[in-house]
Parts: structure tokens; C-alpha cells; sequence
């Protein structure tokens, strides 16, 4: 049987998460839910704040069938949610630095005013408007913090890197070295894999 935990717990179990948002959170009705499964704002399961796993045991699906009410496999879980189905707070998050740091590489060196304008615009909206609630409101406290930098590429994506190892440390994953972060995005590796 899965484990249960409250509102309190499901909520509080992402790292990083605000104290304003806890104790908004705490004043909601107990629910019980499997550990890891994150609420939304609407006191129900937010799939996109929710690892795949977590959501697996709390509809208590057999990830690898789709069938109820059989056991879930490790392997299964680990790979994530099929890529035809919603994307739990990893494969959202995968997709969604793939996006930035893209954008981070086809922006300009010299970018005009407007150009400035438009991504910190998108960058402000982005953060309101980011599915996973509680991802969304920590990139919206880095950004009070660490204002982006938009005066070039470069100084666009070491903000950027340095915003992606924020979350890296707060999920205890190793920090990405953003000296390397050209090849990473925008060359390609010096030693030709991705020609
Ligand atoms: C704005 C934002 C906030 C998030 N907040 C949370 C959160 O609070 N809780 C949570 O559980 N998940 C959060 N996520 C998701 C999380 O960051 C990861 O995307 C997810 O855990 C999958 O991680 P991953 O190991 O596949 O690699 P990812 O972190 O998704 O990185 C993808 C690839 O980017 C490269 N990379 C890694 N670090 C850097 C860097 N610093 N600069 C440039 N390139 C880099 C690596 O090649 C890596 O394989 C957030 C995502 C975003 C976009």
C-alpha cells in the first residue's frame, strides 16, 4: 500500500518551497496522499509539481500496462511517464531548460532595446505562468534576487546558468560548469558528438 502523508507533508515535501505558500497550504482542508504528490493551488494532485513515481502511487496504476491496481514496476517509474502522456515536474523541467537555454543561444550578441525588452518580458511572464506552481514561485524569488541580465548572449546565459544551478543545488544535483555552457547549447562539444 502506498505511503500516506498529509496536505502539509505532499506540499511541503518540494524543496525550496515559500513560507507564504506553506502556510496558505496549511489552512486547507487535510487530504491524505501518497509522499511526493504535490497540490495544486486548487487543494487537488499538480501533476506538473509531481514526479512521475509519486503520481504513479497515487493513482496506484501499473505504469507499464496503464492497468489499476497493479504493482508498479521500478524501472517503469524511473523512466518517467510515456512520452505520449501529461509531463510529470521532471519531464516538464527537462523540456522546459531545453527551451530557455535555447532561446538563451539564439539570442542576439548585440541585442537592441527591444530585443532587451521582449525577453525580460518573457522571462517576467514566464515565471507567473510556469505549470508547477512551486518551481514557478522559487524562480520568481531567484529573480527578485539575481536580476536577469539581457545586455548580451552571453551575459544572458551565464544568468541563465547560474539560474539552472540554483535549482540544481536545491534539488541536490550537481552544478553545471557554465564556462562550458556554449558548447552545451549553442556549439556543440569540442570533441565532435554533435556533428
Ligand atoms: C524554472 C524551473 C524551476 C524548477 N524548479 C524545480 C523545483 O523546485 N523542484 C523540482 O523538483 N524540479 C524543478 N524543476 C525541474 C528540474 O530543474 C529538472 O528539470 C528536473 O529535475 C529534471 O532534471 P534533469 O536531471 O533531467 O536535468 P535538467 O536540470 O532538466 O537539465 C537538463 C540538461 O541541462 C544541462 N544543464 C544542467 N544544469 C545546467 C546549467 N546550470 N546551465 C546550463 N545547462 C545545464 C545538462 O546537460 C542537463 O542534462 C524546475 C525546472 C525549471 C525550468
Amino acid at each position: 500500500m502506498a505511503e500516506e502523508a498529509s496536505f502539509r507533508d505532499a506540499v511541503a515535501s518540494v524543496p525550496g518551497l515559500s513560507g507564504a505558500s506553506e502556510s496558505a497550504a496549511a489552512d486547507q482542508q487535510p487530504k491524505k496522499f501518497p509522499k511526493g504528490v504535490v497540490l495544486g493551488k486548487d487543494g487537488k494532485p499538480c501533476r506538473s509539481c509531481t514526479s512521475f513515481a509519486s503520481w504513479a502511487a497515487q493513482t496506484k496504476k501499473d505504469v507499464s500496462t496503464g492497468s489499476r491496481a497493479v504493482s508498479t514496476t521500478a524501472t517503469a517509474v524511473a523512466s518517467g511517464p510515456p512520452a505520449d502522456c501529461p509531463p510529470d515536474v521532471e519531464t516538464l523541467g527537462r523540456s522546459t531548460w531545453t527551451l530557455l537555454h535555447s532561446i538563451a543561444a539564439s539570442y542576439p550578441e548585440l541585442p537592441s532595446q527591444g530585443q532587451k525588452s521582449d525577453l525580460l518580458s518573457f522571462v517576467g511572464l514566464f515565471s507567473k505562468l510556469y505549470p508547477c506552481w512551486v518551481c514557478a514561485e522559487d524562480f520568481q524569488g531567484y529573480m527578485a534576487r539575481q536580476k536577469p541580465q539581457v545586455n548580451s548572449r552571453d551575459e544572458f546565459s551565464q544568468w541563465l546558468c547560474r539560474a539552472h544551478n540554483d535549482v540544481n543545488r536545491k534539488l541536490g544535483k550537481p552544478e553545471f560548469d557554465c564556462s562550458k555552457w556554449d558548447e552545451r547549447w549553442r556549439t556543440g562539444w569540442k570533441d565532435g558528438r554533435c556533428d
